[in-house]
Protein backbone atom coordinates (compact mmCIF):
# COMPACT_ATOMS: atom_id res chain seq x y z
CA UNK A 1 0.00 0.00 0.00
CA UNK A 2 1.33 3.32 -1.26
CA UNK A 3 -0.93 6.33 0.02
CA UNK A 4 -0.52 7.31 4.00
CA UNK A 5 -3.17 5.08 6.25
CA UNK A 6 -5.57 7.67 7.66
CA UNK A 7 -6.75 6.18 11.11
CA UNK A 8 -9.72 8.25 12.79
CA UNK A 9 -10.22 8.76 16.21
CA UNK A 10 -11.74 10.65 18.94
CA UNK A 11 -8.78 12.95 20.38
CA UNK A 12 -9.02 11.97 24.30
CA UNK A 13 -5.86 10.72 25.65
CA UNK A 14 -7.39 7.19 25.88
CA UNK A 15 -8.65 7.69 21.83
CA UNK A 16 -5.24 8.48 20.74
CA UNK A 17 -3.45 6.11 23.00
CA UNK A 18 -5.57 3.43 21.20
CA UNK A 19 -5.14 4.84 17.90
CA UNK A 20 -1.23 4.99 18.53
CA UNK A 21 -1.28 1.14 19.74
CA UNK A 22 -3.50 0.25 16.39
CA UNK A 23 -0.72 2.48 14.25
CA UNK A 24 2.38 0.69 16.07
CA UNK A 25 0.72 -2.98 15.44
CA UNK A 26 0.27 -2.19 11.51
CA UNK A 27 4.12 -0.67 11.58
CA UNK A 28 5.06 -4.18 13.26
CA UNK A 29 3.01 -5.79 10.54
CA UNK A 30 4.01 -3.63 7.72
CA UNK A 31 7.45 -1.79 8.51
CA UNK A 32 8.17 0.96 5.95
CA UNK A 33 4.34 1.83 5.38
CA UNK A 34 3.50 5.54 6.37
CA UNK A 35 0.38 5.53 8.90
CA UNK A 36 -1.45 9.25 9.81
CA UNK A 37 -3.42 9.66 13.06
CA UNK A 38 -6.59 12.37 12.14
CA UNK A 39 -7.92 13.20 15.98
CA UNK A 40 -11.82 14.31 14.98
CA UNK A 41 -13.80 16.08 17.73
CA UNK A 42 -17.29 14.10 18.64
CA UNK A 43 -20.90 15.03 19.58
CA UNK A 44 -20.07 13.14 23.04
CA UNK A 45 -16.97 15.18 23.77
CA UNK A 46 -19.14 18.83 22.80
CA UNK A 47 -22.08 18.12 25.30
CA UNK A 48 -20.42 17.32 28.86
CA UNK A 49 -22.94 18.85 30.56
CA UNK A 50 -25.43 16.46 30.09
CA UNK A 51 -25.92 13.04 30.96
CA UNK A 52 -24.47 10.83 28.68
CA UNK A 53 -28.03 8.73 28.33
CA UNK A 54 -29.80 12.11 27.34
CA UNK A 55 -27.60 13.17 24.73
CA UNK A 56 -27.97 9.69 22.48
CA UNK A 57 -25.89 7.62 24.18
CA UNK A 58 -22.19 6.44 23.70
CA UNK A 59 -22.82 6.21 20.01
CA UNK A 60 -22.38 9.76 19.26
CA UNK A 61 -18.54 9.27 19.89
CA UNK A 62 -18.13 7.00 17.25
CA UNK A 63 -20.89 8.49 14.77
CA UNK A 64 -18.70 11.56 13.70
CA UNK A 65 -15.43 9.31 12.91
CA UNK A 66 -17.67 6.60 11.04
CA UNK A 67 -18.89 9.88 8.57
CA UNK A 68 -15.34 10.62 8.54
CA UNK A 69 -14.72 6.85 6.89
CA UNK A 70 -18.01 6.79 4.86
CA UNK A 71 -16.50 10.09 3.49
CA UNK A 72 -12.76 8.53 2.96
CA UNK A 73 -11.59 11.13 4.97
CA UNK A 74 -9.79 8.28 7.01
CA UNK A 75 -9.00 4.85 6.12
CA UNK A 76 -9.72 2.59 9.30
CA UNK A 77 -11.47 3.82 12.52
CA UNK A 78 -10.10 3.19 16.05
CA UNK A 79 -12.97 2.73 18.68
CA UNK A 80 -13.53 1.47 22.13
CA UNK A 81 -15.52 -1.67 21.27
CA UNK A 82 -17.70 -0.61 24.88
CA UNK A 83 -18.42 2.33 22.62
CA UNK A 84 -19.64 1.13 19.38
CA UNK A 85 -23.17 0.76 19.08
CA UNK A 86 -25.16 -2.39 18.72
CA UNK A 87 -25.05 -2.30 14.93
CA UNK A 88 -23.11 -1.13 12.32
CA UNK A 89 -23.89 1.47 9.68
CA UNK A 90 -24.69 0.07 6.07
CA UNK A 91 -21.20 0.04 4.00
CA UNK A 92 -18.94 -0.03 7.47
CA UNK A 93 -18.02 -3.51 8.99
CA UNK A 94 -15.26 -4.13 12.14
CA UNK A 95 -12.23 -5.42 10.39
CA UNK A 96 -10.40 -6.67 13.50
CA UNK A 97 -10.33 -6.71 17.43
CA UNK A 98 -7.22 -6.38 19.11
CA UNK A 99 -6.05 -9.01 22.07
CA UNK A 100 -8.37 -7.66 25.12
CA UNK A 101 -6.91 -5.71 28.28
CA UNK A 102 -8.30 -5.85 31.58
CA UNK A 103 -12.11 -6.22 31.01
CA UNK A 104 -13.07 -5.23 34.99
CA UNK A 105 -14.58 -2.04 36.31
CA UNK A 106 -11.97 -0.24 38.68
CA UNK A 107 -13.22 1.35 42.25
CA UNK A 108 -10.81 4.17 42.68
CA UNK A 109 -10.92 6.33 45.95
CA UNK A 110 -7.94 8.51 47.41
CA UNK A 111 -9.42 7.51 50.88
CA UNK A 112 -11.22 4.23 50.74
CA UNK A 113 -9.76 0.77 49.68
CA UNK A 114 -12.80 -0.59 48.01
CA UNK A 115 -16.55 -0.05 47.63
CA UNK A 116 -17.59 -2.08 50.92
CA UNK A 117 -15.81 0.63 53.23
CA UNK A 118 -17.85 3.76 52.29
CA UNK A 119 -19.99 4.96 54.49
CA UNK A 120 -23.49 5.74 54.12
CA UNK A 121 -24.18 8.39 51.65
CA UNK A 122 -21.09 8.77 50.28
CA UNK A 123 -21.02 9.90 46.98
CA UNK A 124 -19.79 7.64 44.22
CA UNK A 125 -19.57 9.69 40.37
CA UNK A 126 -20.25 7.38 37.84
CA UNK A 127 -21.56 8.04 33.74
CA UNK A 128 -23.25 4.50 33.93
CA UNK A 129 -26.04 3.53 34.46
CA UNK A 130 -24.63 -0.56 34.12
CA UNK A 131 -22.27 0.77 36.81
CA UNK A 132 -24.73 2.35 38.91
CA UNK A 133 -27.11 -0.03 38.71
CA UNK A 134 -24.68 -2.84 40.68
CA UNK A 135 -23.30 -0.59 42.57
CA UNK A 136 -26.59 0.25 44.48
CA UNK A 137 -28.21 -3.23 44.59
CA UNK A 138 -24.96 -4.53 46.82
CA UNK A 139 -24.65 -0.71 48.36
CA UNK A 140 -28.15 0.88 48.57
CA UNK A 141 -26.99 3.71 50.81
CA UNK A 142 -24.81 5.02 48.73
CA UNK A 143 -25.46 7.91 46.71
CA UNK A 144 -24.35 7.46 43.07
CA UNK A 145 -24.25 10.85 40.90
CA UNK A 146 -23.66 11.26 36.78
CA UNK A 147 -19.78 12.15 36.30
CA UNK A 148 -18.84 12.46 32.25
CA UNK A 149 -15.39 13.83 31.01
CA UNK A 150 -12.64 11.70 30.12
CA UNK A 151 -10.47 9.63 32.28
CA UNK A 152 -8.64 12.84 34.11
CA UNK A 153 -11.12 14.99 34.38
CA UNK A 154 -13.21 12.45 35.88
CA UNK A 155 -10.17 11.52 38.04
CA UNK A 156 -9.28 15.08 39.00
CA UNK A 157 -13.42 15.94 40.35
CA UNK A 158 -12.63 12.90 43.11
CA UNK A 159 -9.23 14.48 43.68
CA UNK A 160 -11.31 17.61 44.42
CA UNK A 161 -13.25 16.69 46.62
CA UNK A 162 -16.63 15.73 44.67
CA UNK A 163 -16.54 12.64 44.45
CA UNK A 164 -15.73 10.16 47.70
CA UNK A 165 -14.51 7.26 45.39
CA UNK A 166 -15.28 7.04 41.41
CA UNK A 167 -15.60 3.91 39.12
CA UNK A 168 -14.23 3.34 35.78
CA UNK A 169 -12.97 1.14 33.12
CA UNK A 170 -9.67 -0.72 34.17
CA UNK A 171 -8.70 -1.14 30.64
CA UNK A 172 -8.39 2.66 30.34
CA UNK A 173 -6.57 3.69 33.28
CA UNK A 174 -3.93 0.76 32.96
CA UNK A 175 -3.46 2.31 29.26
CA UNK A 176 -3.07 5.67 30.48
CA UNK A 177 -0.33 4.17 32.78
CA UNK A 178 -2.64 5.12 35.90
CA UNK A 179 -3.05 1.12 36.90
CA UNK A 180 -1.44 2.54 40.54
CA UNK A 181 -4.80 4.66 41.20
CA UNK A 182 -6.85 1.28 41.70
CA UNK A 183 -7.91 1.05 44.71
CA UNK A 184 -9.85 -2.44 43.61
CA UNK A 185 -10.82 -3.88 40.96
CA UNK A 186 -14.17 -5.26 40.87
CA UNK A 187 -14.64 -9.13 40.39
CA UNK A 188 -17.26 -9.63 37.77
CA UNK A 189 -19.56 -11.47 39.67
CA UNK A 190 -20.30 -8.09 41.43
CA UNK A 191 -20.02 -5.61 38.26
CA UNK A 192 -20.42 -7.04 35.24
CA UNK A 193 -18.78 -5.09 32.53
CA UNK A 194 -20.09 -3.18 29.40
CA UNK A 195 -20.16 -5.71 26.43
CA UNK A 196 -16.57 -5.30 24.34
CA UNK A 197 -15.23 -3.78 27.65
CA UNK A 198 -11.26 -3.30 27.47
CA UNK A 199 -11.40 -4.45 23.73
CA UNK A 200 -10.39 -2.00 20.88
CA UNK A 201 -11.71 -2.42 17.21
CA UNK A 202 -10.75 -1.26 14.32
CA UNK A 203 -13.49 -0.46 11.53
CA UNK A 204 -13.46 -0.44 7.42
CA UNK A 205 -15.62 0.35 4.88
CA UNK A 206 -16.90 -3.00 3.57
CA UNK A 207 -15.74 -2.36 -0.05
CA UNK A 208 -12.30 -1.46 0.80
CA UNK A 209 -10.76 -4.99 0.64
CA UNK A 210 -6.99 -3.68 0.18
CA UNK A 211 -7.18 -2.53 4.15
CA UNK A 212 -9.07 -5.48 5.46
CA UNK A 213 -6.46 -7.25 4.20
CA UNK A 214 -3.53 -5.14 5.55
CA UNK A 215 -5.04 -5.05 9.07
CA UNK A 216 -6.36 -8.86 9.06
CA UNK A 217 -3.55 -9.74 11.41
CA UNK A 218 -4.23 -7.40 14.11
CA UNK A 219 -7.48 -9.38 15.21
CA UNK A 220 -7.18 -11.53 18.05
CA UNK A 221 -9.31 -14.03 17.16
CA UNK A 222 -10.26 -15.33 20.74
CA UNK A 223 -11.11 -11.88 21.97
CA UNK A 224 -12.89 -11.35 18.16
CA UNK A 225 -15.12 -14.22 19.39
CA UNK A 226 -15.93 -13.46 23.03
CA UNK A 227 -16.86 -9.77 21.66
CA UNK A 228 -19.30 -11.46 18.99
CA UNK A 229 -21.01 -13.45 21.64
CA UNK A 230 -21.36 -10.61 23.98
CA UNK A 231 -22.74 -7.86 20.95
CA UNK A 232 -25.13 -11.17 19.64
CA UNK A 233 -26.64 -11.04 23.12
CA UNK A 234 -26.96 -6.84 23.19
CA UNK A 235 -28.53 -7.44 19.42
CA UNK A 236 -30.85 -9.53 20.47
CA UNK A 237 -31.68 -8.06 23.24
CA UNK A 238 -32.68 -4.89 21.40
CA UNK A 239 -30.21 -3.22 23.65
CA UNK A 240 -28.04 0.12 22.69
CA UNK A 241 -25.33 1.42 24.79
CA UNK A 242 -27.16 3.92 27.16
CA UNK A 243 -29.14 0.87 28.84
CA UNK A 244 -27.83 -0.68 32.12
CA UNK A 245 -26.88 -4.23 30.40
CA UNK A 246 -23.76 -5.89 30.61
CA UNK A 247 -22.36 -9.28 28.74
CA UNK A 248 -19.02 -10.98 29.50
CA UNK A 249 -17.85 -14.01 27.59
CA UNK A 250 -15.10 -15.93 28.81
CA UNK A 251 -13.22 -19.01 27.92
CA UNK A 252 -13.11 -21.85 30.43
CA UNK A 253 -10.69 -24.17 31.29
CA UNK A 254 -12.22 -27.24 29.21
CA UNK A 255 -12.27 -25.17 26.13
CA UNK A 256 -16.20 -23.95 25.71
CA UNK A 257 -17.25 -20.00 26.25
CA UNK A 258 -19.23 -19.18 29.31
CA UNK A 259 -21.39 -16.09 28.62
CA UNK A 260 -22.99 -14.27 31.19
CA UNK A 261 -25.65 -11.81 30.31
CA UNK A 262 -27.01 -8.98 33.00
CA UNK A 263 -30.04 -6.59 32.68
CA UNK A 264 -30.71 -4.16 35.26
CA UNK A 265 -33.42 -1.42 36.70
CA UNK A 266 -31.33 2.11 36.51
CA UNK A 267 -31.62 2.12 40.50
CA UNK A 268 -30.49 -1.41 40.85
CA UNK A 269 -33.87 -2.51 42.27
CA UNK A 270 -34.05 -5.75 40.10
CA UNK A 271 -31.29 -7.20 38.46
CA UNK A 272 -31.54 -10.12 35.85
CA UNK A 273 -28.80 -12.69 35.27
CA UNK A 274 -28.20 -15.34 32.82
CA UNK A 275 -25.32 -17.69 31.49
CA UNK A 276 -24.57 -20.29 29.12
CA UNK A 277 -21.65 -22.37 28.14
CA UNK A 278 -20.80 -23.68 24.48
CA UNK A 279 -18.80 -23.21 21.49
CA UNK A 280 -21.13 -21.22 19.23
CA UNK A 281 -20.58 -17.72 20.23
CA UNK A 282 -23.73 -16.65 17.83
CA UNK A 283 -25.91 -19.44 19.79
CA UNK A 284 -24.80 -17.93 22.66
CA UNK A 285 -25.62 -14.67 22.78
CA UNK A 286 -29.09 -16.22 21.39
CA UNK A 287 -29.51 -18.07 24.31
CA UNK A 288 -28.25 -15.38 27.11
CA UNK A 289 -30.58 -13.12 25.57
CA UNK A 290 -33.74 -15.38 25.42
CA UNK A 291 -33.10 -16.00 29.10
CA UNK A 292 -33.35 -12.45 29.79
CA UNK A 293 -36.36 -11.77 27.48
CA UNK A 294 -37.52 -15.22 29.55
CA UNK A 295 -37.46 -13.37 33.06
CA UNK A 296 -38.67 -9.88 32.20
CA UNK A 297 -36.17 -8.04 29.98
CA UNK A 298 -37.89 -6.62 27.50
CA UNK A 299 -40.30 -4.61 30.39
CA UNK A 300 -37.35 -2.90 31.26
CA UNK A 301 -35.34 -1.99 28.95
CA UNK A 302 -38.83 -0.63 27.63
CA UNK A 303 -39.00 1.16 30.86
CA UNK A 304 -35.49 2.64 30.84
CA UNK A 305 -36.40 3.53 26.79
CA UNK A 306 -39.07 5.49 27.93
CA UNK A 307 -37.99 7.81 30.43
N1 LIG B 1 -17.21 5.38 27.72
C1 LIG B 1 -15.85 5.82 27.71
C2 LIG B 1 -14.92 4.67 27.64
N2 LIG B 1 -14.87 3.87 26.56
C3 LIG B 1 -13.95 2.90 26.79
C4 LIG B 1 -13.38 3.13 28.02
C5 LIG B 1 -12.35 2.31 28.66
C6 LIG B 1 -11.56 1.41 27.77
C7 LIG B 1 -12.25 0.14 27.36
O1 LIG B 1 -13.26 -0.29 27.95
O2 LIG B 1 -11.73 -0.48 26.41
C8 LIG B 1 -13.97 4.27 28.57
C9 LIG B 1 -13.68 4.89 29.87
C10 LIG B 1 -14.33 4.22 31.05
O3 LIG B 1 -15.39 3.58 30.93
O4 LIG B 1 -13.79 4.37 32.15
Amino acid sequence: MQAPLRIGTRASPLALWQAEHVRNGILRLHPGSTVEIVPLTTSGDRFLDVPLHAVGGKGLFVKEIEDALLDGRVDLAVHSMKDVPAHQPAGLEIAAILVREDVRDAFVSTRYPDPAALPAGARVGSSSLRRRAQLLARFPHLQVDDLRGNVATRLGKMDAGLYDAVILAAAGLKRLGLAERISASLAVEDSLPAVGQGAIGVEIRRDDAATRTFIAALDDPETSLCVHAERTMNQTLGGDCRLPVAALAQRRAGGSLLLRGLVATADGSRILRAAAEGRDASALGQAVAAQLLAQGAAAIIEEITRT
